[in-house]
This record gives C-alpha cells, structure tokens and sequence, in this order.
C-alpha cells in the first residue's frame, strides 16, 4: 500500500519517463522517485524504445536491470540527451539539495553531462529557501574530523551519516557529512565554499542546472521551467 506521498513519486516518475525520446542517451539518477521512472522505462523498452542510460548509483544500476533498462558508461558515450533525477529540496531558482540517499556525487556527474536536467519531486520538496533538509557533503574518509571541522568554520552543525550503526560508505568508498546551515541565503557561494575545502569531494548543492521540475500534488502534476 503506497502512502500518500509515494503515489505522488509514482505520478512524477511516470510522467518524467514520457520525456525520453527513441535514440536518447540518459543520465538515470537516484531515489524513491526515480525508481517509478526507470520501471516505467523498461516498459517502454519493451514496447520498442531503443535507449541506453548511466546510472548514478548501485541501486539504479540493479533496478534498470530489473526493469530490462539497457545500461551504457562514460567511457562508451560522449554526453547524455537527459538526466532525470530526484531532489531533497527545490527553491524558486530550480536550486536543490541532493544526497539524502548517498548518491550526490555520481548525479553531479550525470547532470553536468547532459543537455538537459529535468528533476521529479512530489510537493513537500518544493520550498522557498534551501536548508530545511541537511546538506549533505560527500568526503574523503583520510583526515575526515579535519574535513568537518573546517566546514563546521562555515557556520553549521554537522554529523557524519552512519546507516545500521556503522559509518555510512557511499558507492565511491567515502562518508557523508550532514550539515546544518539553516536557511541557506546564497547556495552558490556555500556551494563554492565548500568544494575548496580539501576532503571534499562533491557537495549536494546543484545550482543552476536545473532546466525543469516536474512536481506532483494531490489534484495535478505541474512543470517549473528555468527562467
Ligand atoms: O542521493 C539521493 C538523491 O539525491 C535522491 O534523488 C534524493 O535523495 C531524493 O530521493 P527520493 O526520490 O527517494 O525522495
């Protein structure tokens, strides 16, 4: 039985899956919400479509198999038509806050590859400004305290996943530092800020990537468009 909440994922990620075109190459991300993307694609795939798409994680990898999506890597393609992705947070600029599953780092990999970013979010994601939900930071387990105690310097709580009460390892071998900034007032800056920490290798801050959201709410789904 899906909540309420997961109808919505479902409605979006179906939706989003009607956005893939015969031929493409795709950026495949990661989540809850991208999961009813990637079944409905097999669908199409089975119908005919000829598609070949990058996953962003371990667990995408394993559902495109399932689902019968053909895979493909960077080392075979150029770039990608379209990422399809999910997001923790959304702001009015279309900026976001990823990582709540771990997969921050390979999605910025995949969004920055294509020519096109359309992110699927049910309603409770859409916000006014970014920081509610903690940002997460993938680093380098070397020298981690050192790591978090220079972004702690920025001005935020933090604490370091930890998932069956080990230390959370994402797919890249590293941890992931949850940070609490509160409202985050200039998401670019903090975004730059951060990456020239050393030990930090990809922040969960996509700024200016976005080209559309597609949002599901109780009685429609609705698109945001970069302005
Ligand atoms: O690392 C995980 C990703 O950024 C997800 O896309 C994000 O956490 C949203 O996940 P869900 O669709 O499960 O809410």
């Amino acid at each position: 039985m899906l909540t309420e909440q997961d109808q919505l994922k479902k409605l979006v990620g179906q939706e989003a899956a009607h956005y893939i075109k015969d031929g493409m190459k795709i950026g495949l991300g990661s989540g809850s919400t991208v999961y009813w993307m990637i079944k409905m694609l097999g669908e199409r795939v089975k119908e005919g479509l000829h598609i070949e798409g990058i996953p962003s994680s371990n667990q995408t990898a394993e559902w495109a198999k399932e689902f019968g999506v053909p895979l493909t890597d960077f080392s075979k393609v150029e770039g990608l038509d379209v990422t399809i992705d999910g997001a923790d947070e959304v702001d009015g600029n279309l900026n976001l806050v990823k990582g709540g599953g771990g997969a921050l780092f390979r999605e910025k990999v995949i969004a920055k590859a294509a020519k096109e970013l359309i992110i699927i979010v049910d309603e409770s994601k859409v916000v006014e400004k970014l920081g509610d939900f903690p940002l997460p930071v993938e680093v380098l387990p070397f020298g981690w305290e050192m790591t978090a105690a220079k972004i702690k310097e920025l001005g935020c709580e933090l604490t370091v996943r930890s998932k069956d009460n080990e230390v959370y390892v994402t797919d890249n071998g590293n941890y992931i530092l949850d940070c609490q900034f509160g409202k985050i007032e200039n998401p670019e800056m903090l975004d730059q800020e951060l990456i020239q920490i050393v030990g930090v290798v990809e922040t969960g801050l996509f700024t200016n990537m976005t080209d559309k959201v597609i949002v599901g709410s109780k009685d429609k789904v609705s698109l945001l468009e970069r302005k």
